[in-house]
């Protein structure tokens, strides 16, 4: 079998370690020659880096392996590129929080106007990424993750338009999936979904199982009755729980579909900035927990020199997901993922260059991706609104344009008020000197 060679952008992710070991995992499907990790941050990317030295020795011993600063030992020879890179780390996260949440504006890190921040930061390292990789490696696959994926994908549309071999995916989709798969005690893998939207925005129509029977209505009835959790529910921070119990809500107000956990942002602004604390968020949350448990592990395991008790770093849908969209894709599995794609008609009654999310088979060839045909005026209203927020958002950036950022924000469910979006831009014009292309 043919092994292949693998570059992680954004070695030092706290993601990284949980992909390495479903790299691991999956050693005997998808075998590989070489695996880079690569990040410009050397010191966490150190612990990771040689955390992984450690694991491989035990788990995966014929496998080249490197961790690097340098762009070309990185980028050479690579049949995939996974992408996870955060611009401004979660020292900017936490001000795409709190910054919105000091005005009373939702503070999340992909939705409203923390999302919008976050984008304008990652489009510049997400272009030069795609230049230096084609650089070094015309062929490979670009799997690209890093958020916020629906600005990301659309400024990727733009500047690499004849570049077939770039796929932004995120995990949310999966994690529902096997969220379903739980509710049911059925295997998620055996799920052919329905779904339409744009990242974080999204929902599934139909769930068939392998005799083609629905199951959407079976898990609205649960829902409803019991609510709802993620499938790794034991591993997840409080604000996740609270997250995924408002699909029971969100079901009770637009029963059509199964939403995805993002939408009560958008249903729900003034409850959920009710509920979010404007001092401690999300990002507080992540360093104090999950940032702090994996770079402690690491640095025990690297102290005790082998990693065969590693408990807290476990496999969860994101390491997984990843690596079997790169098996699919390798072995031409023309198995089903929800991906972002550009729409060209997938959803009929929205604009085709919509960068859209929806079911595809994924092969050799890339995402053949699934139509739905004509939506509902509820669903059409609320795309188009999220979608020129989008497309705004990203003329901002290219047009370095005041006007531009100032309308997507005033368009975004989570603002409204256009007072307020212009408050909310000025702080975060000011907190993101640094990052951003000067708005004019
Ligand atoms: N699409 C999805 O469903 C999904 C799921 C999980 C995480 N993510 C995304 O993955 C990314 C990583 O998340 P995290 O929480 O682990 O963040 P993190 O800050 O722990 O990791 C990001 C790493 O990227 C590095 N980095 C930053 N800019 C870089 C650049 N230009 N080149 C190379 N490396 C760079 C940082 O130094 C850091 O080590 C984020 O964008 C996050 O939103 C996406
Ligand atoms: O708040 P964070 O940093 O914990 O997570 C942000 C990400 O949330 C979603 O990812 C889920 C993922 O679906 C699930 O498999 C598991 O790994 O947990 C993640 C959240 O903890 C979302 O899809 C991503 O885009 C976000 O980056
Ligand atoms: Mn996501």
């Amino acid at each position: 079998m043919k092994k292949y060679n693998i570059v992680i952008v954004g070695g030092g992710s706290t993601w990284t370690p949980g992909l390495l070991q479903s790299l691991c995992k999956n050693k005997d499907v998808f075998p590989l020659k070489r695996l880079v990790l690569y990040d410009i941050n050397p010191e966490r990317q150190e612990v990771i880096g040689e955390f992984a030295k450690i694991l491989f020795k035990e788990k995966y011993p014929e496998l080249d392996f490197e961790y690097t600063t340098d762009k070309e030992v990185a980028y050479k020879d690579m049949d995939f590129v996974f992408c996870q890179i955060r611009t401004g780390g979660y020292e900017m996260r936490e001000k795409d929080e709190k910054i919105p949440l000091s005005f009373g504006v939702i503070g999340q890190e992909t939705c409203g106007p923390g999302g919008m921040a976050y984008g304008m930061r990652s489009i510049r390292d997400m272009i030069e990424m795609i230049n230096d990789v084609r650089k070094y490696s015309p062929d490979a696959w670009i799997l690209n993750y890093t958020n916020p994926a629906a600005i990301v994908a659309e400024a990727l549309r733009r500047v690499f338009p004849d570049d077939k071999k770039i796929l932004n995916i995120c995990d949310q989709p999966v994690n529902l999936l096997r969220s379903y798969g739980r509710l049911l005690d059925m295997d998620p893998n055996e799920f052919e979904p329905v779904y339409f939207g744009l990242n974080h925005f999204g929902w599934f129509t139909n769930l068939y199982d392998k005799d083609g029977n629905d199951l959407v209505p079976k898990i609205k009835e649960i829902i409803l009755e019991k609510g709802f959790a993620p499938v790794d529910a034991e591993q997840r921070d409080q604000s996740w729980l609270d997250t995924y119990a408002l699909v029971k809500d969100m079901l009770q107000d637009f029963p059509d579909y199964l939403p995805n956990t993002y939408l009560q942002y958008y249903y729900y602004p003034e409850y959920k900035v009710k509920k979010l604390n404007p001092n401690y968020t999300r990002a507080n949350e992540v360093m104090d927990g999950r940032e702090k448990r994996v770079f402690e592990e690491c640095r025990r395991v690297i102290k005790a020199g082998t990693a065969k008790d590693c408990s807290v770093i476990h496999n969860d849908a994101h390491g997984d997901m990843i690596v079997e969209v790169a098996e699919s894709i390798a072995h031409n599995r023309n198995r089903i993922y929800i991906i972002i794609t550009e729409n060209n008609g997938l959803i009929s009654n929205i604009q085709d260059d919509a960068m859209v999310e929806v079911a595809a088979i994924l092969g050799k060839n890339g995402p053949r991706p699934m139509g739905v045909g004509k939506i509902g005026t509820f669903y059409k209203g609320l795309i188009e609104q999220q979608l020129a927020y989008e497309k705004l958002t990203v003329d901002a950036y290219f047009e370095g344009s005041y006007e531009k950022a100032l309308q997507a924000l005033t368009l975004n469910r989570t603002v409204v008020d256009a007072k307020k979006a212009r408050k909310v831009l000025d702080a975060l014009i000011e907190a993101n000197k640094e990052y951003w292309p000067e708005l004019k």
